[in-house]
């Protein structure tokens, strides 16, 4: 997208309420964009809210059709924009724009003084079916699309003067289509030009930007820290027990409310977490925060138990090569152990969790297919574990892999069980999260300061650290409830512990901002 600045206002010749927009099966599971914006007076200037939404998610009629006649009939990938900035005046921003968001069926907003709709039934957006129907209602009350790719006849009652555009617009082009829509730059609002560079957002505005360019993101992600386990499992060094429960400490007091632990796994497999016992036995419960452990079958599980494990987690592979060299044993083999485990957890109502690892790429196999990936963590789903995590081990993964991996396993287990986790090995993690989060997905693992590796995959970093993570997730204004300033010292404590340097360019890039500050 390019923005241009421009002082002259759009062209808001059609005007009408969108009441009809569920009714357009044309538009039904197109890539358009529907931006919803009020624009409402505060103190002296004109300011305009905007959602944007899918129309995808937009449940109506044309959903309903959809359903109906299945997913091939109504083309996925029509090119549209539509804009309908829905303005009132003088009323408080927060209380309208709930308004507007139970509001998607468009019949009951209130107080409008002005509807417009900019533009556009664009080429494909707007075509007329006349196989389904005689005259099109699109978008708009009392608008007709009457012929292909025309909008013609429209109601004039809405038309409004514009003088509400009169401030300094910013005017974005899609690439697909040549529609334009406006907003004014609300993209400059204060925190992003903070010089102090605050660990937590509170700014509304900046949500309502991140709605705008990257769609359903969550509001508040989980992080579930992994540090302490696959972090400090790969490292080379072996962190003492005592040291590795101050780190635990150190991440909790940062605000992290799930942090895992350790693992009960085999200390000739995994040495540097053969003080297992010993650590979960020094970590106290804290209200709210959970420390999940690894458990790769009913010895782990029993010892973990004994040891004050609260919840748990036990993992398969998605690709058999990698599976053997993990745990020793087929895929199909792990799943009767894992079964084992999630029956032993239940009777003691102990939550556990699923990963899959090797979600889209193999040290050995290479390329995993999306839909093993699905097999695999549907499987786990299905025993009774109460979240997946989906394991991109050795980093390989970019959006273009992970979102059909992540679309095969949604086909089969709804976002909200599913975590993500990136290693960071081809610098692609924050860019495979955010592709997550677009697609609804709000539970993220991470590592402090990036720690970690992967030994069946020579060179493969560790996890995305968990400072960039938060960094990225502060800057969309989506919350995490992670004090930045806290973790940065966590992740300094175990570096100078480890001897390395951290693996969070946010933390290091910080604590250089810091740093020259105080020579000032
Ligand atoms: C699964 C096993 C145990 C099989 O190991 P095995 O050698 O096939 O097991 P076995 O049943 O033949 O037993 C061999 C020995 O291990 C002992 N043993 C057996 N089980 C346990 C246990 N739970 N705790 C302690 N000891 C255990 C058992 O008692 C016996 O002891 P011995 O008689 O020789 O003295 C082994 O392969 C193992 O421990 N593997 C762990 C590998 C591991 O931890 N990998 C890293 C975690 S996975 C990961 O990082 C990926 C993830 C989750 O982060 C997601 C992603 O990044 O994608």
């Amino acid at each position: 997208m390019q923005a241009n600045r421009s002082t002259s206002p759009p062209d808001l010749s059609f005007l009408g309420s969108p009441t009809a927009l569920g009714t357009c099966p044309e538009l039904y599971g197109s890539e358009l964009i529907l931006l919803i914006g009020e624009i409402y007076k505060w103190s002296d200037s004109w300011i305009p809210l905007c959602r944007v939404y899918r129309a995808s998610k937009i449940k109506g009629a044309a959903t309903r059709e959809r359903e109906r006649k299945g997913r091939e009939e109504i083309p996925d990938r029509s090119s549209g924009l539509l804009a309908v900035f829905v303005s009132g005046t003088n009323f408080p921003p927060t209380s309208k724009m709930s308004s507007i968001e139970k509001c998607l069926g468009f019949d009951n907003i209130p107080r409008l003084s002005v509807m417009g709709r900019i533009q556009h039934c664009t080429s494909s957006a707007c075509r007329h079916r006349v196989d389904q129907m005689e005259t099109s209602n699109c978008l708009t009350e009392g608008r007709m699309c009457s012929s292909l790719n025309s909008c013609t006849e429209e109601y004039d009652w809405r038309r409004q003067p514009r003088d509400i555009f009169s401030r300094d617009l910013l005017i974005w082009s899609t690439p697909h289509t040549d529609s334009q829509f406006v907003f004014t730059s609300i993209c400059d609002s204060q925190h992003l030009q903070d010089p102090q560079y605050k660990s937590s957002c509170n700014d509304m505005e900046i949500g309502d930007v991140a709605g705008k360019f990257f769609g359903f993101m969550p509001k508040f992600v989980k992080i579930v820290e992994v540090g302490p386990r696959d972090g400090l499992q790969n490292e080379k060094l072996t962190i003492p027990a005592a040291i590795k429960v101050q780190l635990i400490q150190k991440l909790v007091s940062s605000g992290l409310s799930v942090i895992e632990a350790t693992s009960f796994v085999s200390p000739k497999w995994v040495p540097q977490l053969a003080d297992a016992k010993d650590v979960m036995q020094e970590i106290h419960v804290v209200h709210g925060v959970a420390f999940p452990v690894l458990t790769p079958n009913l010895k782990g599980f029993e010892a973990a138990i004994v040891a004050g494990a609260k919840e748990v987690a036990i993992f398969a592979s998605a690709s058999e090569s990698f599976s053997k060299l993990n745990i020793n044993c087929t895929i199909e083999e792990s799943l009767i152990r894992y079964h084992e485990v999630v029956v032993a957890a239940k009777a003691l109502a102990i939550p556990v969790r699923g990963y899959v690892s090797c979600a889209v790429g193999c040290p050995v196999e290479g390329t995993v297919p999306p839909a093993k990936v699905a097999y695999v963590a549907k499987k786990l789903y299905d025993m009774g574990c109460s979240e997946i995590s989906l394991g991109d081990t050795i980093g390989v993964g970019t959006p273009g892999t992970v979102i059909p991996m992540l679309e095969a396993v949604m086909s089969l287990i709804p976002g909200d069980k599913l975590a993500v986790h990136f290693h960071d090995t081809y610098g692609q993690a924050l860019s495979n999260i955010l592709a997550a989060l677009q697609m609804g997905i709000s539970v993220v693992d991470s590592s402090v300061a990036g720690l970690g590796g992967c030994p069946y995959a020579k060179g493969a970093s560790g996890n995305v650290a968990t400072e960039d993570v938060v960094y990225m997730l502060n800057g969309l204004g989506i919350k995490t409830n992670v004090d930045l300033g806290k973790l940065m010292a966590a992740g300094d404590f175990i570096c100078k512990h480890l001897g390395r340097r951290s693996g969070s360019k946010s933390a290091i890039a910080l604590s250089r901002v810091t740093a020259d500050a105080s020579k000032i």
